[in-house]
């Protein structure tokens, strides 16, 4: 028996799935799941002593691939100082203002622990600023954990079928609309029937938790008009695209303003990080200016903030690290596009940058009823060859293909040589 499968029998006993996350389980796609023991560059090694080459990069933030050198000696460095001291530090004012000036939405931030934190946090700020209560949401979009986002949601929700978790109070839920995804029209319906009455609408940018779906033209600068229009606070989550599409995320990749941010794990370069920002009078209502409460222990640690700075200090000084992705994720799409025609197969093939995904589906994806209908037991066949062939996917169809900046074209290639090999068998 291999170590992984030893390690999930004991992982099962003590953990709910045998994981802290649920997407982890390998429960879509019916296998075990590898345990990683380290991983280096576009590598991850599991405890088998296999390598793979690796499309997770930890859901996002190894763009510069993992265990990057600077990063690592940056935590080492700050370690020597103390893990934490539960006050101010210069760390995290440098990190505020690097943030503030990479991103010109920003004119104040607040740190916190994850993207769930992050994007809780921004909503009740921006329920605070408007005294109101309802909130949209995008079917198929995953914004964390939280009671009132775990709606119709993506990612893991969407994968294990239980977009409406249980335990969630139906009241947390009830001021939660949901609209659909590249359907402006659908949101302006909502505003109209809810007059006065929503505070925010919280879109990804680029969905990246139903799979990878573009923004069709004009929905995202439709969004801005409508929330503009009826007075409510336009939150872009960019915990995947935050400086992943470009230094100023997908709202400078697409040239649109939200009132409010969200960025999650990337900033912190692999450490537990988030943050939410905007406009400094929608901030200023965040105690201790404001009477909106929002507090954290290990909120702005100092090894998290010295990890993110070194990530975001490499990503400043390189910026064609941004137009090598873009050209790796065209070349991925289009490659794979080519096999599957030879294949005769009509799958979709969707994404940005280094963002891609391969839905099973063959209509065109454009949001959550056309994601889902991908051929998710198609999927899961696909996912075991590849894994087969040591190339480590998201387990699951409704996630994204994430390249680093490690990935050589060498690696691309050899796993679209394991695809079409899967496609023409
Ligand atoms: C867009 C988006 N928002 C929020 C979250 C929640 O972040 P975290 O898992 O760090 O709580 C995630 C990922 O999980 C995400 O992809
Ligand atoms: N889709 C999620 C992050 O973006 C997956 C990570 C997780 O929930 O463990």
């Amino acid at each position: 028996m291999f170590r992984s499968e030893q390690l999930f029998e004991r992982a099962v006993k003590v953990m709910p799935g045998g994981v802290n996350s649920p997407v982890r389980a390998y429960q879509s796609v019916g296998s075990t799941p590898r345990f990683i023991r380290r991983a280096d560059g576009a590598y991850v090694y599991d405890v088998d002593q296999n390598r793979y080459i690796d499309y997770i990069c930890s859901w996002g933030p190894m763009i510069l691939g993992h265990n990057n050198m600077k990063i690592r000696e940056a935590v080492i460095q700050a370690s020597y100082e103390g893990l934490s001291f539960g006050a101010a530090t210069e760390m995290e004012v440098n990190m505020a203002e690097r943030i503030c000036r990479l991103v010109p939405s920003m004119e104040m931030v607040r740190m916190v622990n994850s993207g769930t934190e992050a994007v809780m946090s921004a909503i009740r700020a921006a329920r605070g600023y408007t005294g109101r209560n309802k909130i949209i949401k995008f079917e198929g979009c995953y914004h964390g954990h939280s009671d009132s986002l775990l709606v119709k949601a993506g990612s893991g929700v969407m994968t294990a079928g239980i977009p409406d978790s249980l335990g969630v109070p139906e009241g947390c839920a009830r001021d939660t609309l949901t609209a659909v995804y590249n359907d402006c029209d659908s949101v302006a319906r909502l505003l109209e029937e809810n007059k006065g009455e929503v505070a925010a609408l919280i879109v990804e940018p680029v969905a990246g938790n139903m799979g990878v779906v573009e923004p069709c033209p004009g929905f995202l600068q439709g969004l801005r008009d409508l929330c503009t229009e009826h007075g409510a606070v336009l939150i872009f989550d960019e915990v995947i695209t935050g400086f992943r599409l470009s230094l100023q995320g997908a709202q400078g990749y697409y040239g649109i303003t939200p009132d409010l941010t969200t960025f999650g794990k990337i900033i912190g370069g692999g450490m537990p990080v988030g943050c939410y920002g905007g406009r400094r009078e929608i901030m200023q209502t965040i105690a201790p200016c404001g009477s909106v409460y929002q507090a954290g222990t290990l909120s702005g640690n100092p090894i998290a903030m010295a990890a993110g700075l070194a990530e975001l200090t490499q990503l400043e000084e390189n910026p064609d690290i941004y137009l090598r992705l873009e050209e790796m994720g065209n070349y991925f799409r289009d490659r794979l596009r080519d096999i599957l025609k030879a294949a005769g197969k009509s799958y979709q093939v969707t994404g940005v940058g280094s963002l891609s995904c391969l839905f099973f589906a063959e209509q065109p994806v454009l949001n959550y009823q056309t994601a889902k209908t991908s051929d998710t037991a198609e999927f899961a066949r696909y996912f075991n060859w590849m894994l087969d062939h040591h190339i480590h996917l998201a387990p699951s169809q409704f996630e994204a293909i994430f390249l680093s900046a490690a990935h050589t074209k060498k690696d691309v290639d050899e796993t679209l040589d394991a695809a079409e090999e899967f496609f023409r068998a």
